[in-house]
């Protein structure tokens, strides 16, 4: 495992309830979980049970109604206000009017970074994600593959510690979301970020992460957290062997208990 042990998120009993006009859901309760500085947490789960909210609690999207969090040792709000983390969607949302650089740019400028600053934090962020040379296309001239990595390099414009990802490669055809998973760990090992990612895939989880949160729904919780024993370097065909299946036939086991509570 990478971290060097120093908790960036820290939650501890965390529960949020949605009052709705159906009444209250519980989309998160009683969630402990410790994050270490550069661990890649994959969270999976069924569909309702709480991945994107705890996502957002940490992002300070959503406030929880009960327990605490904190993310670098201050309120998730504080964390934002310094710029702590880079958030990128499952769709890769480029403004489709702004080229690759100028869509990377955008969060520069709301910021407002100095021109010189942004070319060159702009320059930096499409080399770490492999798209030197495409910052003048527009979305549609790129695949889905490479616009994703565009709205990754948006995330990581103003170099944030911590990189939240809410199943960016969810729309992917397979092939392309092999590579993509690839890149990403490669750009995980170069740069030490803290990673929070949602999926719904086991292998992608356990091919991706030092740390696996199984969580299941009504209410929404964590049923176990799984450290992998993977090595950092990980070629592709590390999916054939016996520790990887290990780990991945551990995550389907937890999915399958959650689901057996809540019938
Ligand atoms: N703003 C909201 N208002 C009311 N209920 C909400 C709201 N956001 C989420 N929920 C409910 O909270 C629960 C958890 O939702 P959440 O989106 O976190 O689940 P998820 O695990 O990310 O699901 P999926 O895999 O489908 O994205 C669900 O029952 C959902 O309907």
């Amino acid at each position: 495992m990478d971290a060097d042990g120093a908790a960036v998120i820290e939650a501890r009993d965390l529960d949020l309830v949605f009052e709705t006009a159906d009444g209250p859901v519980q989309a998160l309760k009683g969630v402990s979980l410790s994050i270490g500085r550069g661990e890649f947490v994959s969270f999976i789960g069924p569909s309702g049970c709480g991945k994107t909210t705890f996502l957002r609690v940490i992002a300070a999207l959503e406030e929880p109604t009960g327990g605490t969090i904190t993310v670098n040792g201050v309120s998730p709000d504080e964390a934002r206000r310094a710029r702590a983390y880079g958030y990128v969607f499952q769709a890769a949302g480029l403004y489709p009017w702004r080229t690759i650089a100028g869509n990377v740019k955008l969060p520069l400028e709301i910021m407002g970074y100095p021109a010189a600053e942004r070319e060159e934090r702009v320059r930096k962020v499409l080399e770490l994600v492999e798209l030197s040379g495409f910052g003048n296309k527009y979305p549609w001239q790129l695949s889905g593959g490479m616009q994703q990595r565009a709205s990754i390099a948006r995330a990581l414009a103003f170099d944030a510690d911590i990189l939240l990802m809410d199943e960016p490669f969810g729309a992917l055809d397979e092939i392309v979301r092999d590579h993509l998973n690839e890149q990403l760990l490669s750009l995980w090992r170069r740069t030490g970020k803290t990673i929070g990612f949602v999926t719904h895939s086991i292998p992608e989880a356990v091919y991706l992460s030092t740390k696996i949160v199984v969580m299941s729904p009504r209410p929404g919780r964590i049923t176990d957290v799984i450290e992998s024993p993977l090595p950092a370097e990980r070629p592709l065909d590390i999916r054939d062997t016996p520790e990887f299946l290990e780990v991945a036939h551990r995550v389907r086991e937890g999915l399958r208990a959650g689901h057996a509570y809540d019938e």
